[in-house]
């Protein structure tokens, strides 16, 4: 058989199969798989490069400012070290959080930026935490694409180039209206109406691309609606949930934008975290997939509501729908079948609806409001 050809039968079947193990090599080198802008050894091992040189992963969290990004540091510091985490974005940090860790200034849109800081700083792993959600993404959506979908380019590139283990969130809005909504299994149709969903569908198949084509070890979960007592939502659909607890606390009301019958998978922000470390530190071959649901409990802004008056009895909620907004969650999963999570890794959420609101406002401060208030 002529050279050429050869080496097509074996990408094909390569392609076909899939590893048959989480820990499946890059079989062929770069130079025959195409124009890529890096060059890959034929030896190369990428599940087991990330943790060689060092016992400790050496982490890079982009889009670190946000939501979710600061908790996720002090999450992975606690257990890998300080030093070892950097967090990045293109925003100015506040004191207390450049003081807690290194803190560095990352646009993913640079591509040299992000090589030479994975480079300088011997990053091993890699959390994409950088996107425009789904509110903010329909409001500009020439943005939502550079970000959500330029940006993850980028990402994908300097994670293969460099062997990196990459984690990269997907969510609930990566489905759409005709998706099975009650509940979403792992695998069905996919067809969101939002630049947000679009961009996060093909984030997952991206990197699971990547993974089949190159070997990458890229890990993604569909994360529900996340729900955190010290940070803000960065302009999303679930933003409501986390905003009716500073209300609530201090004024005693709350004004919903969604209707108060608006269903939706919510999760707070320890378990979420968790999830995240459990599944980036999972052995390679309990992984039956690359990307998986994760759910915790699905309630409605009514429920929500209800559960809070059990803490504040003069609590009020009242509602004036934002229609972008109540149009994108009627096209949301109601609930989410994480079953494959918990099979595969061991995934198990601790906190249901009354420890959430109890959580949530226990940091608030409700105790001394109530108190006050009587
Ligand atoms: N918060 C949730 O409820 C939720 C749910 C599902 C999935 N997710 C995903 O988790 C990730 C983090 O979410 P979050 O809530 O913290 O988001 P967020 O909007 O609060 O933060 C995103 C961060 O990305 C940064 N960013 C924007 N453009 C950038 C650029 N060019 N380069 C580098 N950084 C840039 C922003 O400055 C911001 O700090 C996102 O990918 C999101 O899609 C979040
Ligand atoms: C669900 C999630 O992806 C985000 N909180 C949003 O509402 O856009």
């Amino acid at each position: 058989m002529p050279v050429v050809r050869m080496l097509q039968h074996v990408v094909g079947q390569m392609l076909l199969q899939g590893p048959a193990c989480g820990c499946r090599t890059s079989a062929l080198p770069a130079r025959f798989l195409g124009t890529s802008r890096w060059h890959i050894p034929a030896d190369a091992n990428f599940h087991s490069a990330s943790l060689s040189e060092t016992d400790q992963p050496r982490v890079l969290i982009t889009g670190g400012l946000g939501q979710l990004g600061v908790g996720l540091a002090n999450f992975l510091r606690k257990r890998f070290g300080k030093d070892n985490v950097i967090l990045s974005d293109i925003r100015k940090p506040p004191d207390h959080i450049f003081h807690s860790g290194p803190c560095i200034y990352s646009d993913i849109l640079d591509y040299k930026n992000l090589r030479e800081i994975v480079v300088n700083n011997r990053i091993t792993w890699l959390f994409h935490y950088s996107a425009l959600l789904s509110a903010v993404g329909e409001a500009n959506v020439s943005l939502a694409k550079a970000v959500n979908i330029t940006g993850l380019h980028n990402i994908l590139d300097v994670a293969a180039e460099h062997s990196l283990r990459l984690f990269v969130p997907s969510t609930i809005g990566a489905f759409g209206p005709t998706s099975p909504r009650n509940p979403t299994p792992d695998l069905c149709i996919q067809r969101p109406r939002t630049i947000y969903g679009v961009s996060k569908v093909h984030a997952e198949l991206m990197g699971e691309y990547y993974y089949y084509r190159y070997g990458l070890d890229f890990r993604c979960l569909r994360y529900p609606g996340i729900i955190s007592a010290d940070s803000q939502p960065g302009g999303g659909t679930t933003d409501y949930a986390v905003q009716i607890f500073h209300d609530a606390v201090k004024n005693g009301k709350f004004e919903c934008n969604l209707k108060p019958s608006t269903r939706l998978p919510m999760m707070y922000i320890d378990d979420c975290l968790r999830a995240t470390l459990e599944v980036m530190e999972a052995p390679a071959e309990s992984l039956s997939m690359r990307t998986y649901n994760i759910s915790a409990m699905s309630f409605t802004p009514e429920e929500l509501a209800q559960e809070v008056l059990k803490h504040i009895p003069e609590f009020q909620i009242t509602y004036n729908v934002d229609s972008v907004r109540q149009a994108i969650a009627d096209s949301w999963p109601v609930s989410l079948d994480d079953s494959n999570a918990r099979k595969d890794w061991g995934w198990k959420h601790d906190f249901d609806l009354p420890e959430l609101v109890t959580t949530m406002l226990n940091f608030h401060g409700s105790d001394t409001r109530v108190a006050q208030a009587n």
